[in-house]
């Protein structure tokens, strides 16, 4: 029961009825981002996009009821935490973290809601700081930052930054400070380091009053993705380049008459993973036809193609997999999880050991360097060792060569039969286990351009028309 890959991620924070911060806001960010999501509640508001007209807190000891019977039962990968309103609350969280602390701990410090009212008593200030030590992250906006800290508020981005490596390295926390609430263009966040290193993260302010349950939004995204294996950088960027297509979409929703709601599911409604790869593979489709048609395939599928044409074409199909491990070693290399990083490194083991294959069966002992690397081959290799400089647009790039692959090669291999002369080459092609792969290059690819922004998504489509027709080259040659 301990092995998904959909991490348990539970908000202990406020509840928010009309459904845009709080816990409402916190499970629906999290499912978007790919986790189940748990909600133990430690107070509860009466709120609307306009204001805070009331907030009840139940007895802290309920709170650790819930707390505890949640952990009983369910393996918790990350916790984030939200509104917890006042001390005797922080306590039971602080209590309960030095019990039975989850691997991953994001601290959202909520103290005032967008709309201005006061979600944190003044006298529970110092127990939030003292819960600083059993968090991973940290994720305060600027004023909250500057209460955490114990100063004015910041003047402006650097004056922030300054701050937040104060905080970090005397709480020893990672500190993601936020922009939301900075004048001007931009609205970028920063992650400092205890001993003030800082990774920054430019975002550009969008005109929308779709900002209700931003904060809670990002930190939740933010252990989701943590929890999902993305290295902390990597979950930063993800979880806000996903909350801004969120808070753009936030408007259409329409929800209430004061600061609103982002749409935590944008991206459900057109955006999947599946889709960017599909609209790939459809504007190929011209490409694609034209293989299809060449001499060279239709020949190896019935069988006629001439033996020394064919082994030419595997001389260089082998030089061709040398050098195309080598970059599906780099997507390895700047994989965003383990998983992908993993599934790349795999694949470029599997073309390895393909190409001694080709040469044990197919070339005999051809190898190293007797055959030169023809004009479309090199070709094809430099345009795929130039891609990049980002994983999103070499793992397109490479896509073509296992699509293509699979897909002709499903159809010749239904045309094969015992005494076809190219039988054992053509079932390479229509193995499961090479289909297998083929989804999940397919997947992680997808993934990849839900990740990025329009530029590295047209950047993606570019790069595998691109490999798509040099494959045509390829089988043309
Ligand atoms: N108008 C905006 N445009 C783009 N991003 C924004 C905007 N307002 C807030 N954000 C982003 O939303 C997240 C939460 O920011 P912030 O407003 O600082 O926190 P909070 O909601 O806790 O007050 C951050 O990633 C921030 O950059
Ligand atoms: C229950 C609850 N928790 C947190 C917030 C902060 O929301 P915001 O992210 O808009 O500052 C809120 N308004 N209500």
């Amino acid at each position: 029961m301990t092995s998904s890959t959909t991490p348990r991620v539970l908000s202990i924070a406020g509840s928010d009825p009309s459904g845009g911060a709080g816990v409402q806001a916190d499970l629906k960010s999290i499912a978007a981002n790919g986790g189940y999501g748990m909600a133990a509640i430690a107070a509860l508001t009466a709120q609307n996009t306009v204001g805070v007209t009331g907030v009840h807190v139940p007895p802290p000891e309920f709170l650790r009821l819930q707390l505890d019977t949640v952990a009983d039962d369910i393996r918790i990968d990350a916790v984030k935490i939200g509104m917890l309103a006042e001390a005797s609350v922080i306590d039971v969280v602080a209590d309960w973290l030095a019990r039975r602390r989850p691997p991953i701990v994001v601290l959202d410090p909520v103290m005032v809601a967008t709309s201005g009212a006061r979600l944190l008593a003044p006298a529970a200030e110092d127990a939030l700081r003292r819960l600083l030590r059993h968090a991973d992250v940290v994720t305060p906006n600027l004023p909250e930052l500057a209460v955490l800290a114990g100063e004015p508020e910041a003047s402006g981005w650097n004056d922030a930054l300054a701050q937040a490596a104060r905080l970090a390295t005397e709480h020893g926390v990672r500190v993601l400070v936020t922009g939301g609430h900075l004048g001007g263009a931009s609205s970028p966040d920063a992650l400092v380091k205890p001993g003030g290193a800082i990774t920054e993260f430019p975002g550009a302010r969008l005109e929308t009053a779709a900002t209700h349950g931003t904060g809670c939004s990002l930190s939740s995204a933010l252990a989701t993705r943590r929890a999902r294996g993305e290295a902390w950088e990597i979950a930063i960027d993800t979880a806000k380049t996903w909350l801004t297509d969120a808070m753009r979409a936030g408007s259409a929703l329409a929800v209430g008459h004061g600061n609103g709601p982002v749409d935590h599911f944008a991206r459900l409604h057109d955006e999947q993973p599946e889709d960017h790869a599909a609209a790939w593979w459809r504007d190929c489709a011209d490409i694609r036809a034209q293989i299809d048609a060449l001499p060279f395939v239709t020949s190896l599928g019935d069988g006629t193609l001439d033996r020394e044409r064919f082994r030419s074409y595997l001389a260089q199909d082998a030089l061709y997999l040398r050098e195309y491990a080598k970059v599906l070693g780099r997507a390895s290399a700047l994989a965003p999880s383990p998983e992908e990083e993993l599934f790349w490194a795999r694949c470029a083991r599997g073309c390895l050991e393909s190409e001694l294959q080709l040469h044990t069966s197919w070339l005999g002992a051809e190898r190293g360097g007797c055959t030169p690397l023809s004009r479309v081959n090199r070709a094809y290799l430099d345009h795929l060792s130039a891609a990049g400089p980002d994983y999103g647009t070499i793992v397109a790039a490479v896509l073509p060569c296992f699509w293509i692959y699979r897909d002709v090669g499903e159809r010749l291999a239904a045309r094969s039969h015992p005494e076809h002369p190219y039988a054992a080459w053509l079932a390479t092609y229509a193995d499961p286990s090479f289909a297998e792969s083929t989804m999940a290059a397919i997947r992680w690819a997808g993934l990849a351009a839900t990740r990025t922004d329009a530029g590295g998504r047209a950047r993606m489509a570019r790069a595998f028309r691109l490999s798509a027709h040099h494959e045509l080259a390829f089988f043309a040659q």
